[in-house]
């Protein structure tokens, strides 16, 4: 008996799903877990850093004393599970193994396929497997990229998960009769990716199947812990420990969690610098809420006094965000974005939309734009449903020399008759969320951004950002 904690590493979130079947398979074993959600997705880097940053996790936990490591992330374990096995005297086990082993088992028209990120899919770990154990399966391999990006955000339950995942997996439906989640993050989204692959595809997680491989390990080495009270799971991260929390209090049905953050890399903080191209700070509040936890560190023209004032002058929203964006990535040689954003109101034509900021002048005040509209609209204002309008946002991305990433989002509503409320900018003191009698200015500032056009394309290029950066 040993109870001695084991240790799980992960790039993030996704080794949880390991946790969870670890708590429900082996009660009596204790959890020390580290999470990399700072540094995530991982599955886009190249070989160096994964194992780099692998190695500062593995050391993490050993800090920690542990009696076994789980390597609970498939990029880890492609990258990583040779050298830390080699150069350890505790087990190390990794989740690919037992994820190809099943599927060899349970396939039965020999048609199977892998959704993995890319650098597991880059370095063939399953196919390698899979072959020498039964070289008549044939494995289709796909990345889905798009896919930890969501999860990390805890975005699982939110309508662009569901087009997300139907976009990535396209090009396997009608094929295959099981499909490897060859990520943790992925059984976050088996719901979702079920529904897409049909019922009649078996899709096998990895890292259940690794838990069994943790029992017979323990029992081999004789390390299995002893049934006692008082177990006290552990939880690091790299991270947002708030968002950290909500996923895991969520999917392993605990809560009271204990979750800390950690710093691994005192040494040199790989943060990556985002420049936000505007002068408007409320804006960059918004994406340093976002991206500061996936780290990134945000500027703002502010930061850049050289840099020279971009007028608006195209006649489309997407027209000024690349203006803004394009322009600056061109001079700083840096990540970029622009947004320009309005409020399009139907029985204007969708004026003032990208006018919305110069509506009542070339330098105009919030209220004075205010006025102007409830005035342009003073002959509807006994008719609701003629005062429906959007507000509308366009982001690019760019850096030189690639193809800038677009996002839109819409965000539905009225035009109130009189202003409400204390908080937002702009035109939110008029704006009537949805079908609602509550404005924009009368959300507090974490209800608007989940609910908010700009919001919704935050989230989405967080989404979308690490995929298109690697391109
Ligand atoms: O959530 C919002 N709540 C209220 N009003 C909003 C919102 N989103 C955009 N708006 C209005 C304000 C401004 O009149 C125009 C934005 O114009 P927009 O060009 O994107 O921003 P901006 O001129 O303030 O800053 P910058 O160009 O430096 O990014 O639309
Ligand atoms: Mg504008």
């Amino acid at each position: 008996m040993d109870n001695r904690p084991i240790g799980f590493l992960d790039s993030g979130v996704g080794g949880l799903t390991v946790v969870k079947e670890l708590l429900r398979q082996l009660p009596n074993e204790e959890v020390i877990y580290i999470g990399d959600s700072k540094r995530a997705p991982y599955g886009s880097r190249n070989k160096d850093e994964i194992l780099a940053f692998t190695w500062e996790m593995v050391n993490f936990l050993l800090s920690k004393n542990v009696k076994m490591i789980v390597m609970a992330c498939n990029t880890a374990t492609a990258v990583a599970l040779e050298d830390v096995k080699e150069k350890l005297d505790i087990p190390v086990l990794g989740v690919i193994q037992a994820g190809a082993s099943a599927v060899v088992q349970k396939t039965r028209s020999k048609q199977v396929a892998v959704i993995a990120t890319e650098a597991t899919v880059k370095s063939s770990a399953y196919k390698d497997i899979i072959h020498r154990k039964s070289p008549s399966v044939e494995l289709t391999s796909l990345a889905c990229p798009k896919f930890v990006p969501l999860v990390e955000a805890n975005m699982m339950a939110m309508p662009e998960a569901k087009a997300v995942v139907k976009e990535s997996l396209a090009p396997l439906k009608g094929k295959v009769d099981s499909l490897i989640l060859g990520c943790t993050h992925y059984p976050l989204l088996k719901p979702l990716i079920q529904e897409e692959m049909g019922p009649e595809v078996q899709l096998i997680d990895s890292g259940a199947e690794t838990v069994r491989d943790i029992s017979v390990l323990s029992n081999y080495f004789l390390i299995s812990g002893s049934e006692r009270e008082a177990i006290q799971h552990r939880f690091y991260t790299t991270g947002d420990p708030a968002t950290f929390k909500a996923i895991a209090g969520q999917w392993l049905n605990i809560d009271d969690i204990k979750v800390e953050e950690v710093d691994l890399s005192q040494s040199q903080p790989k943060t990556k610098t985002l420049i936000v191209a505007t002068r408007n700070q409320g804006k960059a509040r918004e994406f340093e809420a976002l991206f500061s936890d996936r780290g990134y560190s945000i500027k703002t023209l502010n930061d850049y006094p050289e840099l020279p004032e971009i007028e608006e002058t195209a006649d489309s929203f997407e027209g000024n965000a690349r203006l803004k964006a394009e322009t600056i990535a061109e001079i700083t040689g840096e990540l970029v974005v622009g947004d320009d954003s309005g409020l399009c109101v139907d029985v204007l034509g969708g004026l003032p939309g990208v006018w919305s900021h110069r509506f009542a002048g070339p330098d105009p005040t919030d209220e004075q734009n205010m006025s102007k509209l409830l005035h342009e609209l003073a002959s509807t204002a006994l008719i609701p449903e003629r005062r429906t309008a959007h507000f509308h946002t366009t982001l690019v991305a760019s850096m030189p020399g690639k193809e800038s990433l677009v996002i839109d989002a819409d965000w539905p509503g009225r035009i109130a008759t009189a202003p409400k409320g204390e908080d937002g900018f702009g035109y939110d003191p008029i704006f009537l969320v949805g079908n609602g009698d509550l404005t924009a200015a009368e959300l507090p500032f974490e209800e608007k951004n989940e609910q908010s056009h700009r919001g919704q394309a935050l989230r989405k290029l967080m989404v979308e950002l690490p995929s298109w950066l690697d391109k």
